[in-house]
């Protein structure tokens, strides 16, 4: 009797352990089998909750967050359906400060001496506008660097910002708007003008100040020393036949690309041309009358604050130079033979900038 106890018993742990082990691989196969429905379920879920593009809140939209301020969008770099949890394949994407070096918008062509850097001083106030600090000569010396390289020498912008250059040397050089319209034939032109004889005496003024040696104005200006034959191969008076460079660029863009700005009304009223850029460039008028004050000292408006700077300033030494006396008849000379090209580039423009 014992002994047939004892059988049933050691039969008995036999079949414990079989049911033991037939348990668990059932709990095992139970679970994953859940595990799988469950998953499905989830992603069937996600896949039809609508996503609202504009919800940054991290309770929400649990691939959005703020880092450093800024709202950060967590991309996975695999496919989602395959994501392997325990890899580290993302990259984050920043929705919001995407900051990159872009052609420009806005070009200042030119034209020289006429006050293109006080406009690209005043404009770049703006916070919708960077620009960059030095004269790039992209179009007339180094076109052979390639886009990229021009590219490179813009600052960084975020979306919606307009990038800007001003290189006056533009307006002059045979086959730069072809190049420019290569680049872009919707970009923004703006040409400050200033009457084409006090043009000339500030270039003269410039060229002077690195060489004092040189000829003064009205033998430069005039062939054989008279008043009667303007010397036309001089550059300080060549440039300022505006119409003739303005009929090239007209070659390739139309008229409505191009903002005309007056060089005097720049240094009488600032804030009213500002308004026509702004205005012109789709800007919000943020840069207004209280943005300048007139040094009168210097004889021209300044900054009461800028990008670099948060205290009252003016435009460097070599802008506002003292121009040296040039003889009455000269200058009468001179504006009788700009005025037909003047009235050429009135009617051009449609603007009359009351040059006698
Ligand atoms: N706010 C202010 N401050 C100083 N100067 C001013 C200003 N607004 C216009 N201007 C006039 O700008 C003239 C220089 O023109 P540009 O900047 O186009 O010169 S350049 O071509 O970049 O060398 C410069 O010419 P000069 O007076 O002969 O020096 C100024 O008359």
């Amino acid at each position: 009797m014992l002994i047939q106890n004892v059988k049933i018993i050691k039969v008995s742990n036999k079949t414990l352990l079989f049911l033991t082990i037939g348990f668990i691989t059932f709990l095992y196969f139970f679970y994953v089998f859940n595990s799988c429905i469950i998953s499905s379920f989830h992603k069937a879920f996600r896949k039809h909750v609508p996503h609202n593009p504009h919800n940054t809140s991290s309770s929400q939209n649990s691939d959005t967050q703020i880092i450093f301020g800024s709202v950060v969008r967590i991309v996975s770099l695999t496919d989602d359906d395959n994501k392997n949890e325990s890899a580290f394949k993302y990259r984050l994407v920043n929705t919001q400060n995407l900051s990159v070096r872009r052609f420009p918008d806005v070009l200042i062509i030119g034209v020289k001496k006429s006050g293109t850097r006080a406009l690209l001083e005043f404009i770049r106030l703006h916070p919708d506008v960077r620009a960059a600090g030095n004269e790039i000569h992209f179009f007339d010396r180094h076109y052979s660097f390639g886009l990229n390289w021009y590219r490179k020498k813009m600052p960084p912008t975020m979306l919606g910002q307009l990038t800007m250059e001003k290189t006056p040397s533009y307006f002059i050089t045979t086959g730069v708007p072809a190049r420019v319209h290569k680049m872009n034939p919707n970009i923004k032109l703006l040409l400050v003008v200033r009457n084409p004889v006090t043009r000339a005496i500030s270039d003269y003024t410039q060229a002077f100040s690195k060489k004092k040696d040189m000829k003064k104005f009205e033998e430069l200006s005039f062939v054989n020393g008279s008043y009667q034959l303007v010397d036309t191969s001089y550059g300080a008076i060549k440039i300022g036949v505006y119409a003739k460079y303005l009929e090239r660029w007209l070659k390739f863009f139309p008229l409505k690309q191009f903002l005309f700005i007056s060089g005097e009304r720049l240094i009488s009223d600032p804030a009213a041309e500002i308004y026509r850029v702004q205005d012109f460039l789709n800007l919000k008028r943020v840069i207004t009358e209280k943005h300048f004050y007139f040094n009168s000292t210097k004889g021209f408006p300044c900054l009461l604050k800028s990008e670099s700077r948060s205290t009252p300033h003016c435009l460097g030494k070599t802008k506002g130079r003292i121009h040296p006396v040039i003889d009455e008849k000269a200058i009468e000379r001179l504006n009788d033979f700009y005025r037909p090209f003047n009235e050429k580039f009135y009617q051009m423009t449609f603007i009359n900038f009351g040059w006698s």
